[in-house]
């Protein structure tokens, strides 16, 4: 089957002398599937996310998403698909315009679509996104500040997904959030998994999280992928010094628990 997301020997050198952030970093995903990448600080997780979301151009390498390579389109021919892929980030009081409405906010990546809704069909189509997510739909007039953390992270949430994206890349969606909030999002991550068959690249420095959600993982370190396999093989059976030294690092596998 046709991957939705390749990457091919992707690398990403910042500097002409620099290190390789990425190095020949080969991944794929499935239709529907959760793939976490996990890695210490600095192992190149958002760089290939950036990558991935073509935020950023590979110094080599290529990015396919449905066989279809994005890595060399022009701006213009990428934004049409660029409503098919859209981004969670983890800080979620920075990335959301404290100036615009919860309705605004949402509401900005359906410039992408052609045919976007307008004015009381898209009022519908916020409202039910903001229900499906747990927020009410009465607040689209709101503004961030008056939502925690874990609030606006589902608004940040509804919004990736208003255009209906077939691939949602989540960098850190939870780690800036308490641990009772992070497992409610993770829930609501796999929700929406269920209900819209989105497929989700899950970026995390927390290995605990991937055991969450995720069905395959993608262990980094120093720029590589080091090791990767469905989720019980990585987990209970790793290969790399390195995977079980994150693992044994990790205390909120336990805190997180199977909670939801
Ligand atoms: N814009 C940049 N300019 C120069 N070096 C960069 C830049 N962005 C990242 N790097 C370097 O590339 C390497 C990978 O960084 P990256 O942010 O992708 O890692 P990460 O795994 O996401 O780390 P973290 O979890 O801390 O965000 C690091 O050595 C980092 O210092």
């Amino acid at each position: 089957m046709t991957p939705l997301l390749r990457t091919e020997n992707l690398c990403r050198r910042y500097g002409a002398d620099g290190p390789a952030a990425l190095d020949k970093v080969s991944i794929s995903l499935q239709a529907g599937e959760i793939l976490g990448i996990v890695g210490e600080s600095g192992s190149g997780k958002s760089t290939l996310a950036r990558l991935v979301m073509a935020l950023d151009r590979p110094t080599s390498g290529a990015v396919f998403l449905e066989n279809r390579q994005i890595t060399a389109l022009s701006d213009r021919k990428l934004r049409p698909l660029r409503r098919n892929f859209q981004m969670v980030f983890q800080d979620p009081y920075g990335s959301l315009d404290p100036r615009h409405t919860i309705g605004r906010i949402i509401g900005e990546p359906l410039g992408l679509e052609e045919n976007a809704p307008r004015g009381a069909k898209r009022r519908e189509r916020i409202g039910a996104l903001l229900e499906e997510v747990g927020l009410s739909a009465s607040d689209i007039d709101r503004y961030p500040h008056q939502f925690s953390g874990g609030q606006r992270q589902r608004i940040a949430i509804a919004r990736a997904l208003i255009t209906r994206p077939k691939l949602l890349v989540a960098d850190e969606p939870t780690s800036a959030l308490d641990v009772t909030v992070q497992a409610q999002i993770l829930a609501l991550l796999l929700r929406m998994r269920a209900d819209h068959g989105v497929s989700i690249l899950l970026i995390t420095h927390d290995i605990g999280v991937v055991d969450e959600i995720c069905d395959r993982v993608a262990v980094m370190r120093a720029g590589r992928v080091v090791e990767t396999g469905p989720l019980r093989d990585v987990l209970d059976n790793p290969h790399e010094a390195y995977t079980r030294r994150l693992l044994a690092a990790e205390p909120t596998l336990a805190r997180l628990g199977r909670s939801t």
